[in-house]
């Protein structure tokens, strides 16, 4: 027998892993998930878009419009935040973060303070908007490697049916 030659990619196992723990998310509209990996290959953070540990999903608006308060927009913890804060105990420095989405302006912060060096995305769909463009500005300021992903594969099927195992 000879070995497997379509198997995933590194690139596609990381935003693999981002996609599938932003289905996690409760959020209805967008669904974001980030996935930080070390200089070794090894996943060292994972995130997705959800409210604090301790906020009740069913508490909390998860509209996009309307008064403010009664948003999302002020509660929810972004996919990289958490991913950054979920890290397994390590220094960030030299890591690279796969996120879903480009990330924000306030994404873009912690990305920096934590010493990620590089990160991959897949949809840069609101670079027109201000955040957007701050968080380009910040993050090209400080060096770190911008990438959008360009994969081999259009999608990766997943099956819990014990005989395709
Ligand atoms: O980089 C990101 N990471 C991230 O987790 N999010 C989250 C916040 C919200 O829950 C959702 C965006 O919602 P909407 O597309 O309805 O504005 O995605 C949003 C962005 C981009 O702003
Ligand atoms: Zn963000």
């Amino acid at each position: 027998m000879s070995k497997r030659t379509d198997y995933i990619s590194w690139d596609e196992y990381f935003m693999g892993v981002a996609l599938l723990s932003g289905k996690r998310s409760k959020d209805p509209s967008t669904q974001v998930g980030a996935c930080i990996v070390n200089q070794q290959n090894k996943i060292v953070g994972v995130g997705y878009n959800g409210l604090p540990i301790g906020i009740s999903d069913d508490q909390f608006p998860w509209q996009n419009e309307g008064n403010f308060l009664e948003t999302k927009y002020p509660y929810v913890c972004h996919a990289e935040l958490n991913a950054i804060l979920n890290n397994i105990g390590i220094n960030l420095s030299g890591c690279k973060i796969y996120t879903a989405l480009f990330p924000c302006n306030e994404c873009s912060k912690a990305i920096i303070q934590s010493g990620i060096s590089e990160v991959i995305y897949l949809s840069d769909k609101y670079a027109g908007k201000e955040n957007f463009i701050a968080a380009k500005r910040m993050l090209q300021t400080a060096g770190i490697r911008l990438r959008k992903m360009t994969p081999g594969v259009n999608e990766v099927t997943l099956s819990f049916d014990e005989k395709g195992v």
